[in-house]
């Protein structure tokens, strides 16, 4: 092991630039990205989210030519979140099994301009559907029922299967959906579409701007406590992370990511298997509130957290500075 000082003395290699390069244990590169895109009606519409300083909804067409810039950038995927318009929005969530929702015309945007060179991630839940906000549906108590929602969620991963999405990201934590959805993409021969499973979600204070940018935020009244764990529970994640992987996960995802590291490292060491953190819209805030502030240095913040999730022990990381990470990281 280590010797005593000054036979020991760790800053020799921290001497010089050249050394540090060569001891550096973990490097964030642009292929740990994934990175998200809220959609919204239109064409050629670009629309600033408030709440997310720097983040846009973008018409179809416009996600498109993002995602071609995410190949240029190399960034191997993209997460896609749509804000459907409140006309269309009902209690059951319908529009979510539209073949022509947002979604669907934005998975086929992007395939027909960027082929198979970029991976499409979607989002399963109901929110960005519903007219209250809730990922399901609800009973006359108001409670998210969870077997008649994992029926609807199914519809909606093959839904987005159909259109061409090549990882379902399922974010509404109900139990038994991974293996539902599953044994549907066998059934309906979609054996390469993989699933990457909101394994570990919190009900997290740190969504709010995610609320705004989808548009359900105003709509959503109480909370998510009775599906999304609590933020005081570690082990409970274990039990989750070890279900949905027998489910038939093919990688796991922890969200919120910078306060939850913790159960990255947990994670990671237990299963070994691809493990991600959501690096979430709120944390996303948080930084660039305190860089407008003067409180840190932007580029500086953003790189410092990216490297703190690979070191956590992620795989990848989906965050709202994917592009400008990227842009960092080519010089
Ligand atoms: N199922 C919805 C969903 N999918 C991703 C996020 C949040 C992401 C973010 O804050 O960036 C949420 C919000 C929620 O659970 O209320
Ligand atoms: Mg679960």
């Amino acid at each position: 092991m280590t010797g005593l000082f000054p036979d020991t003395r760790l800053r020799r290699t921290r001497s010089a630039a050249w050394s540090r390069a060569m001891h550096r244990e973990n490097q964030f590169t642009p292929a740990d990205l994934i990175w998200p895109l809220f959609v919204t009606e239109g064409e050629a519409v670009e629309e600033p989210i408030g709440s997310l300083p720097g983040v846009s909804r973008w018409s179809v067409d416009a996600v498109a030519t993002r995602a071609k810039e995410a190949i240029d950038l190399g960034i191997p995927c993209v997460a896609l979140f749509p804000n459907t318009q409140a006309d269309r929005r009902s209690d059951d969530g319908a529009e979510a099994l539209n073949p022509d929702n947002l979604m669907c015309r934005a998975i086929r945007a992007i395939r027909d301009t960027c082929g198979h060179d970029i991976g499409i991630l979607t989002d399963v839940a109901l929110d960005p559907y519903t007219a209250h906000g809730q990922d399901g549906l609800l009973d006359e108590a108001g409670y998210v029922v969870n077997d008649p929602t994992v029926e609807i969620l199914t519809q909606q991963a093959l839904n987005q299967a159909a259109a061409g999405a090549d990882i379902i990201a399922p974010s509404d934590m109900m139990d038994g959906r991974i293996g539902a959805i599953r044994r549907a993409l066998e059934s309906e021969g979609h054996v390469n579409v993989q699933i990457m499973a909101y394994a570990a979600k919190y009900a997290s204070a740190f969504y709010g701007p995610f609320r705004d940018a989808v548009g359900s935020g105003g709509l959503l009244k109480g909370d998510k406590k009775s599906y999304q764990m609590d933020p005081a529970n570690g082990e409970e994640a274990l039990r989750e992370v070890a279900l949905d992987l027998s489910e038939g996960a093919d990688s796991v995802m922890v969200k919120p990511g910078l306060p939850y590291l913790d159960i990255v490292r947990r994670v990671k060491e237990r299963f070994e298997v691809p493990t991600f953190a959501y690096h979430v819209s709120g944390e996303y805030a948080m930084i660039e509130a305190a860089a407008a502030a003067g409180a840190g240095d932007r580029d500086g913040l953003v790189m410092e957290t990216l490297t703190s999730f690979k070191r956590a022990g992620c795989t990848g990381v989906l965050t709202y500075h994917a592009e400008h990470a990227a842009r960092l990281m080519h010089g």
